[in-house]
């Protein structure tokens, strides 16, 4: 078993990086954590960084995860390639561009570009924001699935991902206790399809609903509630077509309740993305 211990953060190719550290400080609110080499680097909180924008293919996204042990990220080699997915493992300058100490790099089988990371860097200075967005941290991500069951099967038998909940075909996946880090979108393609912030709380997420739209950055989704997690959401658009969203409030399962849980089944219908009657702007949550 792959065992994801958290996820830890995004790597997105851009054609404009100059656009993109502008939205990712002035509009998102990130912090720059450092530029170099033809990227830029942000903190969302206190790891070293949770988004790293380089010179390339915008097309071209990849999720990290990290694993708790060597043997671990051994293991789960040594498994992906039992399973015929091809490993590579990273050099020591891939892992230096990553600021971690040793990662393996695969595609899903829905070909979206996955890393494993081993002793990712944590900060020692405090997250400082570049505009009051009210951030807590980097949460989850939407991938788009060419076969939702497919992947479902690989992310719950061969990692340790759990399902919280389904809309339609599409699941809901945790590997701790909030409700979900990834969630899988049906699509004819892969790639992240969102990016998740928190931030602290309804009044962050109202101010920047009137930030975004007084500056022009097209609203997708929202303000709603998702039934599934019961949090309150925002999705808007970002650089290179991308999906942000922050949330507030999403609902945790505890360890003690896990082995019990059962995910529940919403139809893919509107009111199962959103419980206030928002309609999405987003190609993946039409129902
Ligand atoms: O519309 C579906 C999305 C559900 C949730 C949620 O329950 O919080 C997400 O955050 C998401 O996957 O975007
Ligand atoms: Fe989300």
């Amino acid at each position: 078993m792959i065992n994801l211990h958290d996820i830890r953060y995004v790597r997105l190719g851009t054609a404009n990086l100059d656009d993109a550290r502008r939205y990712a400080t002035q509009i998102l609110g990130l912090q720059v954590a450092r530029e170099a080499n033809g990227a830029v680097y942000f903190r969302s909180d206190s790891r070293d960084h949770t988004l790293c924008y380089y010179e390339g293919d915008p097309r071209e996204t990849t999720t990290a995860f990290e694993v708790t042990s060597s043997d671990e990220l051994e293991h789960a080699a040594v498994l992906l390639e039992r399973n015929a997915f091809s490993v590579v493992h990273g050099s020591r300058e891939d892992a230096e561009v990553r600021h971690v100490n040793e990662l393996i790099r695969f595609k899903d089988p829905s070909g979206n570009n996955i890393e494993l990371v081993l002793r990712p860097h944590a900060s020692g200075s405090r997250y400082f924001p570049s505009r009051d967005a009210g951030i807590t941290g980097f949460s989850h991500i939407g991938l788009r699935t060419t076969d939702a069951r497919r992947d479902e099967d690989f992310w719950t038998r061969l990692a340790n991902a759990r399902v919280s909940d389904r809309i339609g075909e599409a699941p809901l996946l945790r590997i701790d206790e909030v409700h979900h880090k990834i969630a899988l979108f049906p699509s004819s393609h892969a790639g992240v399809q969102h990016i998740n912030h928190q931030v602290e709380s309804i009044d962050d997420l109202m101010r920047a609903y009137y930030f975004l739209r007084e500056r022009n950055i097209k609203i997708l989704f929202g303000p709603g509630r998702h039934p599934t997690s019961g949090a309150v959401f925002l999705y808007f658009e970002g650089p290179d077509g991308m999906t942000y969203e922050y949330s507030t409030g999403v609902s945790h399962i505890r360890a003690e309740d896990d082995s019990s849980h059962q995910p529940r089944q919403f139809p893919g219908v509107s009111s199962s993305y959103c419980a206030w009657g928002s309609k999405p702007d987003i190609p993946e949550f039409k129902a």
